[in-house]
Protein backbone atom coordinates (compact mmCIF):
# COMPACT_ATOMS: atom_id res chain seq x y z
CA UNK A 1 0.00 0.00 0.00
CA UNK A 2 1.29 3.34 -0.72
CA UNK A 3 1.24 6.93 1.00
CA UNK A 4 -1.09 8.93 -0.60
CA UNK A 5 -1.30 12.90 0.43
CA UNK A 6 -2.70 16.23 -1.16
CA UNK A 7 -1.31 19.99 0.02
CA UNK A 8 -1.97 23.01 -1.45
CA UNK A 9 1.18 24.88 -2.06
CA UNK A 10 1.79 28.15 -2.66
CA UNK A 11 4.27 29.36 -5.60
CA UNK A 12 6.33 26.69 -7.98
CA UNK A 13 9.80 27.02 -9.44
CA UNK A 14 9.94 30.44 -10.24
CA UNK A 15 6.22 31.39 -10.72
CA UNK A 16 5.79 32.98 -7.32
CA UNK A 17 2.64 33.17 -5.44
CA UNK A 18 0.99 31.07 -7.84
CA UNK A 19 -2.10 28.59 -5.83
CA UNK A 20 -0.96 24.90 -6.50
CA UNK A 21 -2.13 21.84 -4.97
CA UNK A 22 1.01 18.92 -4.77
CA UNK A 23 -0.39 15.24 -5.18
CA UNK A 24 1.59 12.29 -3.97
CA UNK A 25 1.17 8.96 -4.10
CA UNK A 26 4.43 6.79 -2.68
CA UNK A 27 7.65 8.43 -4.39
CA UNK A 28 5.80 10.14 -7.06
CA UNK A 29 4.14 13.51 -6.97
CA UNK A 30 2.68 15.81 -9.27
CA UNK A 31 1.67 19.77 -9.06
CA UNK A 32 -1.31 21.43 -10.58
CA UNK A 33 -1.85 25.07 -10.95
CA UNK A 34 -5.75 26.13 -10.12
CA UNK A 35 -4.58 29.08 -12.65
CA UNK A 36 -5.39 27.21 -15.68
CA UNK A 37 -6.27 23.69 -14.37
CA UNK A 38 -2.37 23.26 -15.49
CA UNK A 39 -0.32 20.87 -14.76
CA UNK A 40 3.41 21.80 -13.95
CA UNK A 41 5.35 18.65 -12.82
CA UNK A 42 5.02 15.01 -12.90
CA UNK A 43 7.78 13.32 -11.35
CA UNK A 44 7.28 9.24 -11.07
CA UNK A 45 9.93 9.10 -8.84
CA UNK A 46 12.39 12.18 -7.05
CA UNK A 47 14.08 13.83 -9.40
CA UNK A 48 12.83 12.40 -12.67
CA UNK A 49 10.55 15.41 -14.39
CA UNK A 50 8.48 14.26 -17.00
CA UNK A 51 7.50 17.73 -17.65
CA UNK A 52 9.13 20.87 -18.90
CA UNK A 53 8.42 24.35 -17.87
CA UNK A 54 9.94 27.44 -19.68
CA UNK A 55 12.43 29.16 -17.60
CA UNK A 56 10.72 32.54 -18.82
CA UNK A 57 6.86 30.87 -18.40
CA UNK A 58 4.74 34.15 -16.29
CA UNK A 59 1.27 33.86 -14.96
CA UNK A 60 0.71 37.90 -14.42
CA UNK A 61 -0.99 39.99 -16.65
CA UNK A 62 -2.91 37.04 -18.13
CA UNK A 63 -0.49 35.78 -19.54
CA UNK A 64 -1.03 31.31 -20.27
CA UNK A 65 1.88 29.47 -18.61
CA UNK A 66 4.62 27.71 -20.98
CA UNK A 67 4.93 24.24 -20.42
CA UNK A 68 3.40 21.12 -18.45
CA UNK A 69 -0.25 20.99 -19.27
CA UNK A 70 -2.10 24.11 -20.66
CA UNK A 71 -6.11 22.94 -21.02
CA UNK A 72 -6.93 24.46 -24.41
CA UNK A 73 -10.94 24.86 -24.63
CA UNK A 74 -13.74 25.12 -26.13
CA UNK A 75 -11.15 25.89 -29.17
CA UNK A 76 -7.67 24.91 -29.76
CA UNK A 77 -5.53 27.68 -32.18
CA UNK A 78 -7.10 30.75 -33.74
CA UNK A 79 -11.03 31.02 -32.82
CA UNK A 80 -12.62 29.42 -36.37
CA UNK A 81 -15.69 31.10 -37.10
CA UNK A 82 -18.29 28.63 -35.58
CA UNK A 83 -16.30 30.12 -32.27
CA UNK A 84 -15.85 33.58 -33.13
CA UNK A 85 -19.36 35.10 -35.06
CA UNK A 86 -18.78 38.43 -34.47
CA UNK A 87 -15.13 38.52 -35.20
CA UNK A 88 -13.79 40.01 -31.79
CA UNK A 89 -9.93 39.57 -31.26
CA UNK A 90 -9.84 36.62 -29.13
CA UNK A 91 -7.03 34.63 -28.17
CA UNK A 92 -4.97 31.33 -29.24
CA UNK A 93 -6.30 28.04 -27.75
CA UNK A 94 -9.72 29.35 -25.96
CA UNK A 95 -10.41 30.70 -22.53
CA UNK A 96 -9.22 28.65 -19.73
CA UNK A 97 -5.78 28.96 -19.78
CA UNK A 98 -5.69 32.21 -17.72
CA UNK A 99 -8.88 31.76 -15.03
CA UNK A 100 -8.31 30.66 -11.67
CA UNK A 101 -10.26 27.08 -11.75
CA UNK A 102 -11.81 26.00 -8.03
CA UNK A 103 -10.91 22.83 -6.61
CA UNK A 104 -14.04 21.00 -6.31
CA UNK A 105 -13.27 17.45 -5.16
CA UNK A 106 -10.08 15.66 -3.35
CA UNK A 107 -9.79 11.97 -2.74
CA UNK A 108 -6.69 9.92 -1.27
CA UNK A 109 -7.07 6.45 -0.97
CA UNK A 110 -4.97 3.44 -1.15
CA UNK A 111 -4.65 2.87 -4.43
CA UNK A 112 -4.17 7.08 -6.27
CA UNK A 113 -4.65 10.29 -5.41
CA UNK A 114 -7.01 12.70 -7.38
CA UNK A 115 -8.13 16.11 -7.59
CA UNK A 116 -11.22 17.85 -9.89
CA UNK A 117 -10.70 21.60 -10.49
CA UNK A 118 -13.94 23.28 -11.99
CA UNK A 119 -14.36 26.37 -14.12
CA UNK A 120 -17.75 28.25 -15.05
CA UNK A 121 -18.28 30.12 -17.87
CA UNK A 122 -21.07 32.45 -17.85
CA UNK A 123 -21.14 33.11 -21.48
CA UNK A 124 -18.70 32.38 -24.51
CA UNK A 125 -18.63 34.34 -27.46
CA UNK A 126 -20.68 32.02 -29.41
CA UNK A 127 -23.61 30.56 -26.45
CA UNK A 128 -24.81 32.69 -23.92
CA UNK A 129 -25.79 29.61 -21.43
CA UNK A 130 -23.37 28.74 -18.45
CA UNK A 131 -20.65 25.91 -18.89
CA UNK A 132 -19.01 24.30 -16.55
CA UNK A 133 -15.90 22.99 -17.31
CA UNK A 134 -14.03 19.64 -15.40
CA UNK A 135 -10.71 18.43 -14.94
CA UNK A 136 -9.88 15.57 -13.01
CA UNK A 137 -6.15 14.49 -12.32
CA UNK A 138 -5.29 11.18 -10.83
CA UNK A 139 -1.96 10.38 -9.56
CA UNK A 140 -1.29 6.49 -9.09
CA UNK A 141 1.85 4.63 -10.68
CA UNK A 142 0.65 6.77 -13.63
CA UNK A 143 -0.78 9.94 -13.76
CA UNK A 144 -4.49 10.44 -15.59
CA UNK A 145 -5.66 13.74 -16.48
CA UNK A 146 -9.39 14.03 -17.81
CA UNK A 147 -11.26 16.98 -19.52
CA UNK A 148 -15.18 16.73 -19.65
CA UNK A 149 -17.91 18.96 -20.10
CA UNK A 150 -21.55 17.88 -20.18
CA UNK A 151 -23.27 20.97 -22.26
CA UNK A 152 -23.69 19.73 -25.57
CA UNK A 153 -21.72 22.77 -27.40
CA UNK A 154 -19.98 23.20 -30.10
CA UNK A 155 -16.36 22.51 -28.44
CA UNK A 156 -12.81 21.68 -29.14
CA UNK A 157 -10.55 20.73 -26.43
CA UNK A 158 -6.70 20.04 -26.54
CA UNK A 159 -4.12 18.39 -23.33
CA UNK A 160 -1.39 20.51 -25.12
CA UNK A 161 1.28 18.06 -22.73
CA UNK A 162 5.09 19.57 -23.04
CA UNK A 163 7.72 16.56 -22.58
CA UNK A 164 10.96 17.43 -20.95
CA UNK A 165 13.84 15.81 -23.16
CA UNK A 166 17.43 16.09 -23.27
CA UNK A 167 17.64 16.32 -26.83
CA UNK A 168 15.26 16.96 -28.93
CA UNK A 169 16.71 15.49 -31.89
CA UNK A 170 16.73 12.13 -29.90
CA UNK A 171 12.58 12.67 -29.62
CA UNK A 172 11.08 9.98 -31.75
CA UNK A 173 6.97 9.80 -31.04
CA UNK A 174 5.04 6.61 -32.42
CA UNK A 175 3.06 4.93 -33.72
CA UNK A 176 1.21 8.18 -36.17
CA UNK A 177 -0.64 7.53 -38.93
CA UNK A 178 1.21 8.31 -42.21
CA UNK A 179 -0.78 11.30 -43.12
CA UNK A 180 -1.16 14.28 -41.53
CA UNK A 181 -1.76 18.18 -41.89
CA UNK A 182 1.12 20.38 -42.08
CA UNK A 183 0.50 23.68 -40.26
CA UNK A 184 3.55 24.82 -41.50
CA UNK A 185 3.51 24.36 -45.14
CA UNK A 186 -0.46 24.71 -44.98
CA UNK A 187 -0.88 21.60 -46.68
CA UNK A 188 -1.39 17.74 -46.19
CA UNK A 189 1.86 15.29 -45.97
CA UNK A 190 2.50 11.49 -46.34
CA UNK A 191 5.04 9.94 -44.29
CA UNK A 192 6.22 6.80 -45.10
CA UNK A 193 7.16 6.12 -41.55
CA UNK A 194 4.88 5.83 -38.86
CA UNK A 195 7.44 7.76 -36.17
CA UNK A 196 7.84 11.53 -35.88
CA UNK A 197 11.15 13.05 -35.51
CA UNK A 198 12.18 16.17 -34.68
CA UNK A 199 14.18 18.50 -37.37
CA UNK A 200 12.66 21.59 -38.08
CA UNK A 201 10.28 23.88 -37.16
CA UNK A 202 7.00 21.03 -36.61
CA UNK A 203 3.43 21.63 -36.19
CA UNK A 204 1.81 18.73 -36.99
CA UNK A 205 -2.44 17.48 -36.89
CA UNK A 206 -2.26 13.90 -37.42
CA UNK A 207 -6.28 13.03 -37.76
CA UNK A 208 -7.62 9.44 -36.61
CA UNK A 209 -4.32 8.97 -34.25
CA UNK A 210 -4.04 5.28 -31.78
CA UNK A 211 -5.04 5.12 -28.33
CA UNK A 212 -1.54 4.23 -27.25
CA UNK A 213 1.56 6.04 -28.14
CA UNK A 214 5.03 5.65 -27.36
CA UNK A 215 7.18 8.88 -26.76
CA UNK A 216 11.23 8.46 -26.60
CA UNK A 217 14.42 10.15 -26.07
CA UNK A 218 17.70 9.47 -24.26
CA UNK A 219 16.36 10.41 -21.00
CA UNK A 220 12.37 9.46 -21.35
CA UNK A 221 10.58 6.29 -22.61
CA UNK A 222 6.71 7.47 -21.75
CA UNK A 223 3.48 5.60 -22.57
CA UNK A 224 0.78 7.71 -23.62
CA UNK A 225 -2.75 6.49 -23.59
CA UNK A 226 -5.34 8.52 -24.62
CA UNK A 227 -9.01 8.73 -25.15
CA UNK A 228 -11.99 11.21 -26.63
CA UNK A 229 -9.75 12.20 -29.17
CA UNK A 230 -9.86 12.87 -32.78
CA UNK A 231 -7.04 13.84 -33.30
CA UNK A 232 -2.95 13.92 -32.32
CA UNK A 233 -0.76 17.40 -32.61
CA UNK A 234 3.26 17.12 -32.34
CA UNK A 235 4.95 20.82 -31.82
CA UNK A 236 7.89 22.28 -31.78
CA UNK A 237 9.02 25.52 -32.70
CA UNK A 238 12.42 25.02 -33.33
CA UNK A 239 14.83 27.71 -33.63
CA UNK A 240 13.34 30.59 -35.51
CA UNK A 241 9.66 30.73 -33.43
CA UNK A 242 12.12 29.99 -30.19
CA UNK A 243 13.81 33.33 -30.19
CA UNK A 244 10.80 35.10 -31.45
CA UNK A 245 7.93 33.73 -28.66
CA UNK A 246 8.64 36.14 -25.49
CA UNK A 247 8.16 33.28 -23.24
CA UNK A 248 10.45 30.98 -24.48
CA UNK A 249 14.60 31.00 -24.79
CA UNK A 250 16.39 30.92 -27.85
CA UNK A 251 17.59 27.43 -26.83
CA UNK A 252 14.14 26.19 -25.38
CA UNK A 253 13.11 24.21 -28.72
CA UNK A 254 15.94 21.48 -27.66
CA UNK A 255 14.23 20.73 -24.06
CA UNK A 256 10.77 19.96 -25.18
CA UNK A 257 8.39 18.40 -27.38
CA UNK A 258 5.04 19.24 -27.25
CA UNK A 259 2.32 15.81 -28.06
CA UNK A 260 -1.04 16.96 -27.42
CA UNK A 261 -4.32 15.15 -27.29
CA UNK A 262 -6.94 16.85 -29.27
CA UNK A 263 -10.69 16.81 -30.03
CA UNK A 264 -11.06 18.77 -33.16
CA UNK A 265 -14.51 18.21 -34.36
CA UNK A 266 -16.43 21.42 -33.08
CA UNK A 267 -19.97 19.47 -33.72
CA UNK A 268 -22.44 20.36 -30.30
CA UNK A 269 -21.47 17.57 -28.21
CA UNK A 270 -20.40 16.80 -24.83
CA UNK A 271 -16.37 16.39 -24.22
CA UNK A 272 -14.75 13.57 -22.76
CA UNK A 273 -10.55 14.04 -23.06
CA UNK A 274 -8.19 12.28 -21.53
CA UNK A 275 -4.27 11.42 -21.35
CA UNK A 276 -2.27 8.96 -19.35
CA UNK A 277 1.04 9.37 -19.01
CA UNK A 278 3.03 6.59 -17.60
CA UNK A 279 6.49 6.10 -17.60
CA UNK A 280 8.31 3.12 -19.18
O1 LIG B 1 1.71 30.01 -28.15
P1 LIG B 1 0.53 29.12 -27.87
O2 LIG B 1 -0.78 29.83 -27.96
O3 LIG B 1 0.69 28.41 -26.54
O4 LIG B 1 0.53 27.99 -28.99
C1 LIG B 1 1.65 27.19 -29.17
C2 LIG B 1 1.44 26.19 -30.31
O5 LIG B 1 0.47 25.26 -29.90
C3 LIG B 1 0.28 24.17 -30.84
O6 LIG B 1 -0.70 23.34 -30.33
C4 LIG B 1 -0.17 24.70 -32.16
O7 LIG B 1 -0.34 23.64 -33.08
C5 LIG B 1 0.84 25.72 -32.66
O8 LIG B 1 0.38 26.26 -33.91
C6 LIG B 1 1.03 26.82 -31.63
O9 LIG B 1 2.04 27.73 -32.09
Amino acid sequence: MQQTAISSQTGFAHLTDLPCIKLQYGTASAVISLYGAQLLSYQPAPGKELLWLSPKAQWHNQAAIRGGVPVCWPWFGPAGAVFNPTQEALPNHGLVRNRLWQLIQQHTGATAASVTLMTELDKLPYYSGSVKLQLCLTLTDSLSIALSCSSPIPQQAALHSYFATADIAKVAVRPLPHSYYDKVSDSMQQNSSKVAQITSETDRIYPDSAAQLRVDSDNLQLALTQSGHDATVVWNPWQAKSEAIADLAADSYRQFICVETARLDSAGKALALSQQIKAL
